[in-house]
């Protein structure tokens, strides 16, 4: 991939005995990438490994160029906003961010206007500023959050799961200011446990379960190994063939294959027909009682990450 600003080959991170990351490679291009993958599929030791915490156990990752590890030059370009929660409850964000600003050099006379600039560039209304960050929404910590990591206006910022917890408005309005950052300049590498919550956002995607990478690259690109892993898809239903009959009238079925309560069908838009199983089958009088996809594992993580 030309202009990769992450690249990973065969990139592996153990705790101890336990799989962090097992053997990846990808690249991630400037722009919006998400993350997605279930709790301890390795989010967050990506993340780790990419802002330089954490040292790969064997393999190569490069950021911009540049092995992440013990690279101060490198990390005064990345910003990093942590799943966990660090904030003061008894400061105010102008003061917090002020302090941070002066810990990592910045002159104490030039900290006031970096702080507000970050606090306006991550959309915290200065109506609030005057509050204690212990009274803020969950929504507000994450703008000051975030406005922790571009304070230093860095080139790339990495966030863990930042919008978790927080409602589909505060979700829409935090996306809309990653975005703006994005058009900025800044490239973004997001993370979530829940695809959906990504989706209007990101243009590329790293999907991760157990360690791996189970798909990577952009929307159609991904789109295209969903579809290729999951056309065969196995019904447990009180009437296979009246089922069968039904949505092949609808033109769905590439083939079928009846056995007492077990239909198995070959689909032909398998990534339409997953989104939207409930209505295909409806108007059809069988009873639904399981439904898998030929691989399961995908088909689990398919309905966790599309949900
Ligand atoms: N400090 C650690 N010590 C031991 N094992 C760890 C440590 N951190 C993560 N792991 C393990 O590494 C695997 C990947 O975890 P990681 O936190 O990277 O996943 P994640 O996708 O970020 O999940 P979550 O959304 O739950 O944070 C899991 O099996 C996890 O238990």
């Amino acid at each position: 991939m030309m202009n990769a600003i992450v690249k990973a080959e065969e990139l592996s991170c153990f705790y101890g005995i336990v799989l962090g990351l097992n053997n990846v490679s990808f690249e991630i291009p400037a722009g919006i990438t998400g993350l997605v993958g279930p709790n301890g599929a390795g989010k967050s030791t990506l993340i780790k490994l990419i802002t330089g915490q954490l040292a790969p156990s064997s393999g190569r990752l490069s950021v911009f160029g540049e092995r992440p590890r013990n690279n101060p030059k490198l990390l005064g370009q990345l910003g990093y906003c942590p799943e966990r929660e660090q904030l003061p409850k008894d400061l105010r964000p102008v003061a917090w961010l002020r302090a941070l600003a002066s810990v990592s050099g910045t002159p104490w006379r030039d900290t006031k206007a970096v702080a507000e600039k970050a606090l306006i560039r991550s959309r915290l209304g200065k109506e609030h500023w005057k509050k204690r960050i212990g009274t803020y929404s969950k929504g507000m910590k994450q703008r000051v959050k975030l406005a922790q990591s571009i304070m230093h206006d860095p080139k790339l910022i990495v966030l863990d799961e930042p919008m978790n917890g927080l409602d589909p408005m505060g979700r829409a309005e935090f996306g809309e200011i990653l975005r703006e950052l994005n058009e900025q300049g800044t490239s973004i590498v997001v993370s979530s446990h829940i695809l959906h919550e990504l989706e209007f956002l990101c243009s590329g995607f790293v999907m991760l379960n157990w360690g791996r990478v189970l798909a990577s690259g952009s929307q159609i690109d991904i789109r295209k190994t969903v579809v290729e892993w999951s056309d065969e898809i196995s019904v447990r239903c009180s009437d296979p063939r009246l089922l069968a009959a039904h949505l092949q009238e609808q033109g769905l079925l590439r083939g079928f294959l009846a056995d007492g309560q077990d239909l198995t069908i070959w689909v032909n838009e398998p990534e339409s027909f997953l989104a939207h199983w409930p209505k295909l089958f409806s108007g059809c009088d069988c009873e639904i009682f399981e439904m898998r996809n030929k691989n399961q594992a995908l088909s689990s993580i398919f309905e966790r990450m599309t949900r």
